[in-house]
């Protein structure tokens, strides 16, 4: 078939192999950045034919995943990913069609705009009991993240309560979310059986079959991940024992369990659990990085917050429009730390064109978000962490171009049905951290500050390795404040 144009420009591949070496499983969106330096902000890269492209400007971006959405909706088919690691039904993996519209469907329902002020109760108490673990062991503080994390969706997806850092569903989901983004999406999740489906069919003694062998072993975790704490909900709800959850709500509408039903239920439920993860730990973690390289930020924000909300309570959702500066600061964090920098890909449903240049049927679509916030002419000094910058009044276009919302949870009809309770659950917790905890550089024996060293070593997020940090309460008023606020709701 002709082909409308030129493909898009991109470093030159080599025969067969295509761009393979070109490719890396650290830090993807560097390299991605510099070919959208050298080529433009369409970048064609394929790999044994698999094509791949690289979207780095807000026009690019709107254009095709937000205005084409209904072409630009699917997700790769992945043998590997989907079906022999068992992720081909978790929201993230399914194609675009009935199943991932009924799945988009329920997380409306479980986190609409107007469905989350019913979580806050929950929210403050998650973040209440997380601040206690802070300044209880704070040398501890990425542990606590992920239970924070992690136990916040067990109790809102499952009605499960975490009991301590090591709890079974905790190390479980853990486990499995390392193993989706650190192997199974390493380098940007495109296997040789995935480029060559039959490859599937080679039985497990052959040569270069080990892969089979790994993904039969993911399976395994990927599926007792999916049906264990929907089981313990389904459980729960049976022994009439629960608290109520996404999954009992659900269920206790017995005429809609049929299987088909259930199914979807199962695996949106799990979906929720891997997608809030590491996303919301890389943000906290983004935070706290800021906070202690900036303490002149640090300090504004604890200033606006002592006038408004005082210092005998905790912050409230309805002190919020009363806080600009710590709107801009989050504002900021999202901005300056670039949780998913790659955004997760979307599949081409058709053969496009797109200013002259010919965009392949099933070419995997990543939005280049590194790019995009690190563009001087939308932040200047983009890679300086200025939260002012978003005080400024500009014209709503602009303001909707330089709104980190606009692509930090992805795209289009695929964008993460997380935000409504994301802008809960992080602006709560920011705050209330803002509010109690002082964030500093740890000291070393002489009492001379360590610079954190800052190092990302995963494969989708970008996560920081642990780095050293010192927390600590601001005073011991506000600790009295804070036993008074758990007290209350005990
Ligand atoms: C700060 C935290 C979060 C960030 C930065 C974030 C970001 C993202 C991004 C970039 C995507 C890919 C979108 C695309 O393919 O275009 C995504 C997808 C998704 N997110 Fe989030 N997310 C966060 C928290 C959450 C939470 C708390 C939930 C659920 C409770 C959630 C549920 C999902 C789901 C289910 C998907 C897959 C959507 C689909 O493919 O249709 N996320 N998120």
């Amino acid at each position: 078939k002709a082909q409308a144009g030129p493909l898009p420009p991109g470093p030159t591949p080599v025969p067969i192999l295509g761009n393979v070496r070109d490719l890396t499983a650290k830090e993807l969106w560097l390299v991605a950045t510099k070919w959208a330096k050298e080529f433009g902000d369409v970048v064609h890269v394929h790999i044994v034919g698999q094509g791949l492209i690289f979207l780095s400007s807000p026009e690019a971006t709107s254009d095709l995943l937000d205005k084409r959405g209904a072409i630009y909706g699917d997700k790769p088919g992945l043998v590997m990913a989907g079906e022999l690691c068992g992720c081909e039904n978790m929201v993230a993996f399914t194609r675009y069609g009935d199943v991932s519209k009924r799945q988009r469907r329920l997380l409306t329902q479980a986190f609409g705009v107007q469905v989350i002020p019913s979580y806050h109760p929950l929210i403050e108490s998650q973040t209440h009991s997380f601040i206690r673990a802070l300044v209880t062991d704070p040398s501890n503080y990425m542990e606590h993240t992920r239970r924070y994390a992690g136990g916040m969706t067990l109790s809102t997806v499952y009605g499960y309560e975490a009991t301590s850092n090591n709890d079974k569903f905790l190390s479980l989901g853990e486990e499995c979310v390392d193993i989706l983004s650190n192997k199974i999406a390493s380098g940007g999740g495109i296997w040789p059986v995935d480029i060559f489906p039959v490859l599937k069919h080679l039985p497990t003694w052959a040569p270069g079959s080990s892969f089979k062998t790994k993904a039969a072993a993911w399976k395994a975790r990927m599926d007792e991940f999916v049906d264990q704490p929907y089981n313990f909900a389904k459980a729960a709800l049976k022994s009439g024992n629960y608290k109520p959850s996404f999954c009992s709500t659900l269920l206790e509408d017995e005429k809609k369990s049929t299987p088909q039903f259930e199914f979807d239920l199962k695996y949106t439920a799990n979906s929720m659990y891997s997608a809030s993860m590491d996303t919301t730990i890389t943000v906290f973690c983004h935070f706290l990085l800021a906070m202690l390289l900036h303490p002149e930020v640090l300090a504004k924000a604890q200033k606006e917050i002592d006038s408004v909300v005082g210092t005998d309570r905790l912050p409230m959702f309805s002190d919020r429009a009363s806080l600009p500066y710590v709107d801009a600061l989050l504002n900021e964090v999202y901005r300056w730390g670039v949780p998913v920098p790659l955004s997760l890909p979307h599949r081409l449903m058709e053969d496009d064109v797109y200013r002259g240049m010919f965009l392949p049927k099933g070419s995997l679509i990543f939005g280049n978000v590194w790019a995009i916030t690190r563009d001087e002419t939308l932040f200047p000094n983009a890679s300086a962490f200025l939260p002012e910058r978003y005080l400024e009044k500009v014209e709503p276009a602009l303001a909707k171009k330089r709104d980190p919302r606009s692509y930090v949870f992805g795209f289009g009809r695929r964008r993460c049905p997380g935000v409504n309770l994301v802008e809960s659950s992080v602006w709560i917790l920011m705050t209330t951290v803002l509010a109690t905890l002082d964030i500093s550089k740890a000291k070393d024996e002489f009492g001379n500050p360590i610079e954190p060293k800052v190092d990302f070593n995963n494969a989708v997020f970008r996560l920081p390795d642990r780095f050293e940090c010192d927390l600590r309460p601001r005073s011991e008023h506000i600790l009295k404040v804070l036993r008074q606020a758990e007290a209350s709701r005990s």
